[in-house]
């Protein structure tokens, strides 16, 4: 595990144009903690690791936390009126089409090509002979994580920051003498994407290029309640609209739908990458994001209370929350280093495959389609160059040793979210974020997780989907369950739904 810390690279970092200032300051406990090397934030955390227990039954506990929510929900004049309560998994068609979508996701989760998959498809066809499982049958994979009532609480506050409470939680080990803090659990925590000013220099060329008027793109709307963008003329939202319909060849499927509060829909279940791409308010628009038109709304206040803990040793920390999270819902921004794959790939080969483990690549080099837009746009000659140039490249975002809790989310064959790129002031690799929203309703205590990607490795030779511990009905992990592993996606679309009409009634 490298030791590079926010303190180490202070001076070197460059904020990703696209986020606002993190808290840099250094102080209290953060100081120390950020100042330690990995061994020195381990022990920081070994020594405030505490056992707690509760007298409430889990039930009581999430009613709880549904309160709490409500109430913080009440006293933001922008959130109140939403109805947090909606399903929007069942609300009408919705079901039907989220159900297809999720079942189309899950297929693809198997094939390593985009030849196997089109093979697959077009061998995929309904078996109506097929038995249904019963609701026993089923009910593993509701999937609702209910802690024990003694827990081990490492540290009550991971990220520093008073207004992003999330507590750790180690649920595999009883007593404090056997708690071992892994390498991987002590990482700086960072709010914001960042860029640092020695190892991507192209990418400060682009920040700097980007400051020019021309290649701006903010709202200079009047300051207005939440609908203000609905003015097609304003720039943040037309540039929103116009990405939305950037599409993969072949893909004749409605366009996809950044928003604020959602729904946020996707395009397609394939290259999600190259058809699901949108552009936010920021600050720097006259309504400072707080429009419809910001799918990082949510994340950047930290909405959703989130929980981290570990239940099973091979997973290792996953992330949950105790409320009741609707289908669409842009839940956290996934944060760290913004890289260039040369840089990545240039560490020495240990710290590569570390890194790598725990990166998200966002683009893919060949993306003309993208190229085609950003080249039709009234930027800069100079800015489009480089832009060109940047973009044949491949970008990650390295959150190893300063991160978010993004970090931290499990990959899943049955994923309830989705990683998706939006841009905010210009479209340079340095102005992406990336959002993690909510593909089915998820329900208080499901673990949440994403697909990491047939090519994602766990050792030299072994991908992880074929020793996934995800569990769930059509996880291709080794000893998972046979019958569901090879299911058409029509059955599988019937059993998501039967699933979801367990959850709600459990
Ligand atoms: C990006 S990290 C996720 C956070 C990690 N669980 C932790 O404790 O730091 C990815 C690693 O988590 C583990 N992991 C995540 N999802 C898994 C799954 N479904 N099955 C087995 N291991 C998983 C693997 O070791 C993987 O390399």
């Amino acid at each position: 595990m490298s030791t590079g810390t926010v303190i180490d690279l202070k001076d070197k970092i460059l904020i990703a144009i696209a986020g606002p200032e993190p808290p840099f300051e250094l102080e209290g406990e953060y100081f120390n903690y950020s100042k330690a090397d990995n061994d020195g934030k381990r022990r920081i955390l070994k020594e405030q690791a505490k056992v707690v227990t509760t007298t409430m039954t889990n039930d009581e506990y999430l009613l709880d936390e549904r309160k709490k929510f409500l109430e913080k929900i009440q006293k933001s004049e922008l959130l109140r009126n939403e109805n947090w309560t909606n399903e929007r998994f069942m609300d009408g068609d919705a079901e039907t089409t989220n159900s297809k979508f999720l079942a189309m996701k899950y297929f693809l989760a198997r094939f390593n090509t985009a030849k196997q998959v089109s093979k697959a498809l077009s061998q995929d066809k309904p078996n109506k002979n097929r038995r249904e499982e019963s609701d026993s049958e089923l009910q593993p994979y509701v999937n609702q994580y209910k802690p024990p009532n003694r827990r081990i609480l490492i540290t009550e506050n991971i990220t520093f920051n008073e207004l992003d409470q999330i507590p750790v939680y180690c649920d595999i080990t009883k007593e404090l003498d056997e708690l071992v803090i892994p390498e991987r659990l002590a990482f700086d925590y960072i709010d914001c994407n960042f860029v640092n000013k020695e190892k991507e220099k192209k990418l400060v060329d682009a920040i700097n290029m980007s400051k020019e008027r021309k290649n701006q793109i903010k709202c200079e709307c009047a300051k207005k309640k939440l609908m203000c963008h609905k003015n097609v003329n304003y720039p943040c939202y037309r540039m929103n609209k116009a990405m939305q319909k950037i599409r993969h060849k072949g893909n004749t499927t409605a366009p996809c739908e950044f928003q604020s509060l959602g729904p946020n829909t996707l395009s397609h279940a394939r290259n999600i990458f190259f058809d699901n791409c949108g552009f936010a308010c920021s600050d720097e628009c006259a309504c400072e994001g707080n429009c419809d038109n910001n799918s990082l709304l949510i994340p950047l206040r930290h909405l959703f209370p989130l929980e981290i803990f570990q239940s099973d040793k091979d997973i290792g920390f996953s992330v949950r929350s105790p409320v009741f999270i609707p289908a669409g819902t842009p839940v956290m921004e996934f944060t760290g280093e913004i890289v260039e794959r040369a840089t990545l790939y240039g560490l020495s080969e240990e710290l590569a495959d570390e890194h790598a483990a725990y990166s998200i690549q966002w683009n893919y080099h060949d993306d003309w389609q993208f190229h085609k837009f950003f080249n039709s746009l009234n930027f800069t000659d100079e800015y489009k160059e480089l832009l060109a140039r940047l973009y044949k490249k491949k970008f990650y975002i390295d959150p190893t040793n300063i991160g978010n809790v993004g970090r931290m989310i499990a990959h899943s064959c049955c994923p309830n979210l989705e990683v998706l790129r939006v841009y905010r002031k210009s479209l340079s690799p340095a102005h992406v974020s990336l959002i993690m929203v909510t593909i089915e309703d998820v329900y208080p205590g499901t673990p949440f997780s994403f697909d990491y990607g047939a090519g994602y490795k766990v050792s030299k030779d072994t991908y992880l989907t074929t020793v996934c511990k995800c569990r769930l009905f059509s996880c291709q992990g080794n000893g998972s369950n046979d019958t569901f592993k090879t299911l058409d996606t029509h059955s599988m679309a019937v059993i998501i739904r039967r699933l979801h009409q367990m959850r709600r009634t459990t």
